[in-house]
């Protein structure tokens, strides 16, 4: 049994520390928000967020940081990417003792087009950072609370510490691999939601089964372009992290980032769409950065251009896809 602190207490920071909690482990979970720690710890419920599901007594949340960082050396970062400078600043004043950083964020920061791990490094002195482990895959957090079985990824180019990692997760609902290759496992994570993005845009416009297949599999072929050139490992985007979560996240009703892409192929604005939402829809944000490196790096990412028409130049979502269609020939099988 261990002492663990997760920071962030929306749905997946709550399903993960429900995790850790139900397999023994001393779990204090961190939120900025104190009415939210009180109700975590009088009701056991997390109802914003996780509503319908009742906490094990055993997991605790407060609202003191220094708390949350005295309490444990592993550290789960589970806020939105947003969110991941702000918090590394507060963290900051407080840390003085190297911590095992686990962040399951699945994002790109537009502004300078990092990755998580890349921000977290950026942001925190190396004095206070043991190792940092991405923990991605097909999860979606109302069905880990119920226990349904899970698969998911622990990245680490330190592959001892992905085992630890692997080690305090791992139980008969979650079942954790490794891997080593981070910047593989960070890409697919964060570009799988702008796939999903597109795939509910689809879904909101009727266009069935077969536009939802080529969403798919032609976003694992311009998600694992742009992987790879950025120094992925091409079989990472075939694993959970990259095939395995775009599949969940392109296919699920639980997904945010595809509820947000089926109310704007429905005609709604991204406003209202995002306000309607009230949690965090990584892929606009990751569409922007897609977008950018896909310049940067000549990589050519047609549907991720055709989101970023869509989300930030008015673009008709009909038109979009009108214009996808009709682009010049191509083969299939791109020589990477
Ligand atoms: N939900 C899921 O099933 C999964 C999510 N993820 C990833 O996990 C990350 C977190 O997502 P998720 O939990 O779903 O997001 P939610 O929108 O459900 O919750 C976000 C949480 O972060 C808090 N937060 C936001 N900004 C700050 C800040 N500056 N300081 C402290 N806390 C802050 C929010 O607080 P407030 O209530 O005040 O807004 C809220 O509690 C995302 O990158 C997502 O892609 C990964 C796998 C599965
Ligand atoms: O990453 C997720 C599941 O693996 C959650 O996806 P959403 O953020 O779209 O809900």
């Amino acid at each position: 049994m261990e002492n663990v602190t997760i920071l962030g207490a929306g749905s997946w920071g709550t399903a993960l520390a429900n995790v850790l909690a139900e397999n023994g482990h001393n779990t204090l979970l961190w939120t900025h928000r104190i009415d939210q720690a009180n109700e975590i710890n009088e009701q056991h419920t997390n109802d914003k967020y996780l509503p319908n599901v009742q906490l094990p007594s055993q997991l605790t949340a407060t609202a003191n940081l220094q708390e949350a960082l005295n309490h444990s050396d592993v550290i789960v970062v589970a806020v939105p990417t947003k969110a991941i400078q702000e918090v590394c600043h507060s963290l900051m004043t407080f840390l003085n003792d190297k911590k095992l950083f686990v962040h399951v964020s699945k994002g790109i920061d537009p502004d300078t087009l990092k990755r998580i791990s890349e921000m977290l490094r950026e942001n925190l002195s190396p004095d206070v950072i043991k190792e940092i482990v991405v923990l991605s895959g097909p999860s979606h957090a109302e069905e880990v609370v119920l226990h349904h079985p899970t698969t998911i990824t622990a990245a680490c180019g330190n592959l001892e510490m992905a085992e630890k990692v692997q080690d305090l997760f791992m139980n008969q609902y979650f079942r954790v691999y490794t891997n080593e290759d981070v910047i593989g496992v960070e890409l697919g994570g964060a570009l799988k939601n702008v796939i999903a993005l597109a795939a509910g845009v689809s879904d909101g416009l009727n266009y069935g089964d077969n536009a939802k297949a080529a969403l798919i599999t032609r976003g694992l072929a311009e998600i694992t372009r742009l992987g790879v050139k950025m120094g992925g490992n091409p079989f990472t985007f075939a694993g959970l992290t990259g095939m395995g979560d775009l599949i969940a996240t392109c296919t699920s009703v639980h997904s945010r980032n595809w509820r947000a892409g089926n109310m704007l192929g429905k005609g709604m604005k991204l406003d209202e769409v995002l306000e309607n939402i009230g949690m965090v829809v990584e892929g606009v944000r990751t569409t922007k950065a897609a977008y950018q490196l896909s310049q940067e790096y000549d990589v050519p990412m047609p549907l991720t251009t055709a989101l970023y028409n869509v989300l930030f130049n008015g673009k008709e979502p009909k038109e979009a896809v009108d214009e996808l269609m009709i682009r010049m020939k191509k083969r299939e099988i791109d020589i990477l």
